[in-house]
């Protein structure tokens, strides 16, 4: 976890803050915005103090600009004259010239920031820079957020965490959560909070503490300059309480407290000791914390991240086949497949279980040319309904209805249904074409044919899809896209709010940036989960083009190092550019692990899912541990890529993991600490079967001003039970001085008294996992 753990920190949101910005709505990222915000800032939160040192520190900023020597020479005269001038702040006049304070490799900022970070609104992230001054003098870090307004949102002040080594980092949030969908009547509320934010890290001296520690020593030692040390703390304590009301927020009570404090450090009738433990109060302590003296204050240029609308991070996906829901069999054995007004019990369940989208296959005519039969054989049978990948047929292409499924109109109702249910309809697209989809003769130079005339069928090795053409995409790229747009909009208009794209890594990124980028121009609240297994690289850039979800590697990655690493890898910096989806298994992929470990399998595969990133997804059957694989590759037998299902639903009770879907999508929305891709910390334990980690969110950061925190253990062996000992970093969930600390298992509801070091026992047939809320 990145989680940086403050115990007081001042002006958390904007509603406390105390802070205005002087920038504002003219934050333009010119330099020579920039330039002034500096000069502006430097005449007011740090050159606040008594008349005496705001007239010296405007002189200075005079003599910048007049550059006069003599004006310098007086000026140097009358800082000497008074112990020691404050740091001014420097105007930055060009990229890349310093500020008075030094602030380098500011995080998030991927392709040196050409491509903006991305959070969900109300998602917690994290942000981080090397903050320093030079010499031994103190410095400290704010993390500024700005709306897309140039209002600012949260000033946050930045922890330390590599003590001596200038790392400062910081936990933040834009907006506020919210589970609000695109059809609401509130949306428009939401979307305003949408777009294009800002993060500026602003570096600062904390003179006080750089003096403090000092004077300290001096006055231990009986330094010979120990009068002037507390004569120079007096003044410093002067000019903190005559800062800037719009930078400090110091109340008059706390003006007038300060300046008591001055007063008794410059009293020769006290000891030095007695002079000194005028600042050693938990007054002034607190007052350091919450409304420090910031000099030489110095602002990074802005950082932009990208604010997406509700369901972009924290989403739970459900998928079914609408032709399987509802399918039942004839008298004589055959099947009446299911459509649009019976899949409506799909909707159903998957609100039951708790879930937010609902993604369909393609449900466009399927082809009959190289049509595939059962289990992927290439001579289909009389009955078999054929893949729906399989796109285009003489009915139409993909803006048809499968006749079979229903009408346009009977989808248009389905999504109205869904909507009602609070549901998303995500629809996928899958940009290829059997070899009777209209496309093939009516746009030839979409697809590469052979010397012989022919087209070469589709692959994605070692896989082979026989019975679909790819696109070509470079003979008429514009051509394309100007379809593709179009289709989107109809599917769009007909109520789909998402698309699962297949295969996007096997055409041109730049063509799905320029899709994305029409579509979201017309209709900005519409996704794209990228259904990508490919090379790191490919997947990067397709989030950057506008997807902002993404299949990923989470059902390989099943022991105890794998997902500790995995979930570092896709929690991290990682998680503002690409959004991975975590699905335990698909149509495509049902791996070892699923098929070996059973019901209790089932379970640990969902409950590492649901708590291990913000977007998760079921594939129908799941529920029905239908976990047989076709012999020699990882999906099921008797897939429902090729057949029709008839399931019996009834079976689900018996397994238990229909329950289990529905608790973790429960805790999901209960807990803001599972909503964020930047809040994951692993927690050690002993047992190689065991794996735990937690999800923390600060109170400062939390809408009921209280922290959340989760811990999930699992055991990962469906078969035996284990114990391990597990060790819990309380100072990381902001309970450091705590022995002991009170947690509550969400899904037993048993509660347990753990402390730094604890024991547990998770079996199979009990428990095979503990998600622990901690009670604060
Ligand atoms: O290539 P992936 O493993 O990413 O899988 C996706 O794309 C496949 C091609 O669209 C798709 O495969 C299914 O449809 C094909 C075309 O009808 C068919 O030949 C394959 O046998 C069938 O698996 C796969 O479902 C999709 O997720």
């Amino acid at each position: 976890m990145h989680g940086v753990s403050h115990t007081a920190p001042y002006n958390r949101r904007m509603s406390d803050l105390h802070i205005e910005d002087k920038s504002s709505t003219s934050r333009s990222q010119s330099t020579k915005t920039r330039a002034t915000a500096s000069v502006i800032t430097s005449s007011s939160p740090t050159s606040t103090a008594t008349k005496r040192t705001t007239t010296r520190k405007r002189t200075a900023h005079t003599e910048r600009s007049s550059s006069t020597k003599a004006r310098t020479r007086k000026t140097a005269v009358v800082d000497l004259a008074h112990s020691a001038a404050p740091a001014p702040t420097l105007p930055v006049e060009e990229p890349g010239q310093f500020g008075r304070v030094a602030i380098l490799d500011i995080t998030p900022n991927e392709e040196r920031g050409l491509y903006p970070a991305r959070v969900e609104i109300g998602e917690q992230f994290h942000v981080s820079a090397e903050v320093f001054i030079e010499g031994r003098a103190k410095a400290q870090a704010t993390a500024v957020l700005r709306t897309p307004r140039g209002k600012i949102e949260a000033r946050i002040p930045m922890v330390c965490t590599n003590a001596g080594l200038d790392r400062f980092e910081a936990d933040l949030v834009a907006g506020t959560a919210s589970n609000t969908l695109p059809w609401n009547d509130d949306f428009a509320a939401v979307r305003r909070h949408l777009g294009l934010w800002s993060i500026t890290i602003e570096g600062w001296e904390d003179v006080f503490a750089t003096w403090l520690h000092d004077a300290t020593i001096k006055i231990g030692v009986r330094d010979i300059d120990s009068n002037n040390a507390l004569l120079e703390g007096a003044d410093i304590l002067d000019r903190w309480a005559a800062s800037s009301n719009k930078d400090s927020g110091l109340n008059a009570a706390e003006r007038k407290e300060l300046k008591a404090a001055a007063a008794q450090l410059r009293n020769a009738e006290l000891s030095l000791d007695e002079r000194l433990q005028a600042v050693r109060t938990a007054t002034i302590e607190q007052l350091h914390t919450t409304k420090p003296l910031r000099e030489a204050l110095s602002e990074s240029s802005p950082q932009t991240l990208l604010v997406q609308r509700p369901k972009s991070s924290f989403a739970a996906w459900y998928q079914f086949f609408p032709r399987s829901e509802g399918a039942t069999y004839r008298e004589d054995g055959s099947i009446e497949q299911g459509t649009f007004a019976t899949a409506i019990s799909g909707l159903e369940r998957a609100k039951q279980e708790g879930f937010d989208i609902v993604y369909l296959p393609p449900i466009f005519p399927i082809g009959v040319t190289n049509r595939k039969g059962r289990n992927n054989t290439l001579v289909a049978g009389p009955a078999d309904p054929g893949s729906p990948f399989g796109i285009g047929s003489e009915l139409g292409g993909h803006d048809t209805v499968d006749p079979l499924l229903g009408t346009m109109d009977d989808f248009k109702a389905f999504c109205a249904k869904a909507h009602e249910l609070g549901l998303e309809i995500a629809l996928d697209f899958a940009l290829q074409c059997s070899p009777d989809h209209p496309w093939v003769t009516e746009h030839p130079t979409w697809f590469r044919h052979k010397a012989d005339g022919t087209i070469a069928f589709a692959e994605n090795p070692p896989k082979k899809y026989q019975d679909i053409y790819p696109i070509d995409f470079n003979a008429d790229m514009p051509g394309i896209i100007k379809e593709t747009v179009r289709l989107m909009n109809l599917w769009i208009d007909a109520g789909v709010t998402i698309f699962r794209v297949d295969n996007p890594h096997t055409k041109p990124v730049r063509f799905w940036q320029e899709v994305i980028a029409q579509v979201t121009h017309k209709h900005p609240e519409t996704l794209f989960l990228a259904e990508a297994f490919t090379r790191p690289g490919m997947m990067r850039a397709l989030s950057y083009a506008g997807f902002t979800q993404s299949h990923c590697y989470f059902p390989w990655r099943n022991t105890k190092e794998e997902i500790s690493q995995y979930l570092l890898e896709t929690n991290g910096d990682n998680g503002y550019y690409q959004h991975n989806t975590f699905w335990p298994t698909t149509p495509d992929i049902l791996t070892d692990y699923v098929r070996d470990n059973g019901i209790a399998g089932h379970a640990v595969r969902a409950v590492l899912a649901a708590m291990g990133s913000p977007s998760w997804g079921i594939y129908n059957g799941f529920e029905l541990i239908e976990n047989c694989q076709r012999p020699g590759v990882e999906e099921q037998i008797d897939n429902e890529k090729y057949e029709i299902k008839v399931r019996d639903w009834s079976k689900a009770e018996e397994y238990g993991i229909a329950g289990l879907l529905t608790a973790l999508n429960r805790i999901r929305r209960a807990h803001m600490a599972t909503r964020s891709y930047h809040n994951v910390q692993l927690v050690p334990t002993s047992d190689p079967n065991i794996v735990a980690f937690m999800r923390h969110t600060p109170a400062y950061l939390s809408e009921d001003g209280k922290p959340d925190t989760l811990i999930i253990v699992v055991n990962l062996d469906g078969h035996n039970a284990h114990q391990s000992e597990l060790d819990l970093d309380l100072a990381a969930i902001g309970l450091g001085d705590r022995q002991s600390i009170r947690v509550h298992d969400e899904l037993t509801d048993r509660a347990f008294e753990w402390g730094s070091h604890n024991f547990v026992s998770l079996a199979p047939w009990a428990d095979v996992a503990h998600i622990l809320s901690v009670q604060y």
